[in-house]
């Protein structure tokens, strides 16, 4: 699915699909923030969505907000990569920001649920990479929801009650991060996006760039 752009020491690799998955509350938008503003390459892929909109949030930046019929058509139309029912909402990837920023050498990042998840997986697994964020407690996930005041108690109490199940899916991810301290957990999303970057595999322009050393040598 991806085609190749330059890393940042010039040699080109294949962009990769990272994305970060947790229980609501638990740090992915916060995190998924601080990667957008700090990360060069790397590019937020917007989601299709039937909720309603949460105070202080954007259309087409935050997610882009669609009524049923129009996400019903989406999903008929192929435009999305994946898509899932989250808290009695629809949520997908549209697939041309995607496919459109792969193709132009830059990473994306999903802040998707497990189904969305799996399904990427399914879909391009050497390009996936997938980071779980677990809270460091019950009580502060209920917290971090409370104090991002967006959402009513009984919103609040659904996304408490659904927590168990979605961490059940921790296993499925390449990597797990425990979000106590943003900026710890931060530095550790980064490390995980610096070295994939790195990852030999993924380095489609290595096999000429050593081979140019090497012609550098006899010559
Ligand atoms: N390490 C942390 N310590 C304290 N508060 C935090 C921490 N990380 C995030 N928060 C706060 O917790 C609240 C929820 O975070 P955020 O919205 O990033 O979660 P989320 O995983 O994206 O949730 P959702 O899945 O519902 O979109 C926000 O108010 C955020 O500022
Ligand atoms: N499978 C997908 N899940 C998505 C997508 N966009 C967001 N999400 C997940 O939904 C829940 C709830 O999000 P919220 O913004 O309403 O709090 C959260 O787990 C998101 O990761 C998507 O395109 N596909």
């Amino acid at each position: 699915m991806t085609t190749g752009g330059h890393g940042t020491d010039g040699v080109e690799r294949r962009g990769l699909m990272f994305v970060l998955s947790s229980p609501s509350g638990a740090g992915k938008t916060t995190l998924s923030r601080m990667l957008i503003d700090r990360m060069p390459g790397l590019r937020m892929s917007v989601s299709a969505t039937t909720r309603a909109m949460r105070p202080g949030e954007v259309d087409g930046r935050d997610y882009l907000f669609v009524d049923k019929p129009r996400f019903d058509a989406m999903v008929k139309g192929d435009e999305l990569l994946e898509w899932a029912t989250v808290f009695d909402n629809s949520y997908g990837t549209p697939r041309a920001p995607v496919e459109t920023a792969l193709s132009a050498g830059q990473d994306v990042l999903f802040d998707i649920d497990w189904q969305g998840t799996q399904q990427l997986r399914e879909k391009a697994r050497a390009d996936v990479v997938s980071v779980f964020i677990l809270p460091p407690s019950a009580g502060d996930l209920e917290k971090r929801l409370h104090s991002r005041a967006q959402d009513s108690d009984e919103v609040i109490r659904k996304r408490m009650s659904r927590a168990s199940h979605e961490m059940s899916h921790w296993a499925e991810y390449d990597y797990i991060v425990i979000n106590h301290n943003v900026d710890d957990a931060f530095a550790e999303v980064q490390s995980i996006l610096k070295a994939e970057r790195l990852k030999r595999e993924r380095r489609t322009g290595l096999v000429s760039f050593v081979r140019g050393l090497q012609g550098q040598l006899q010559g």
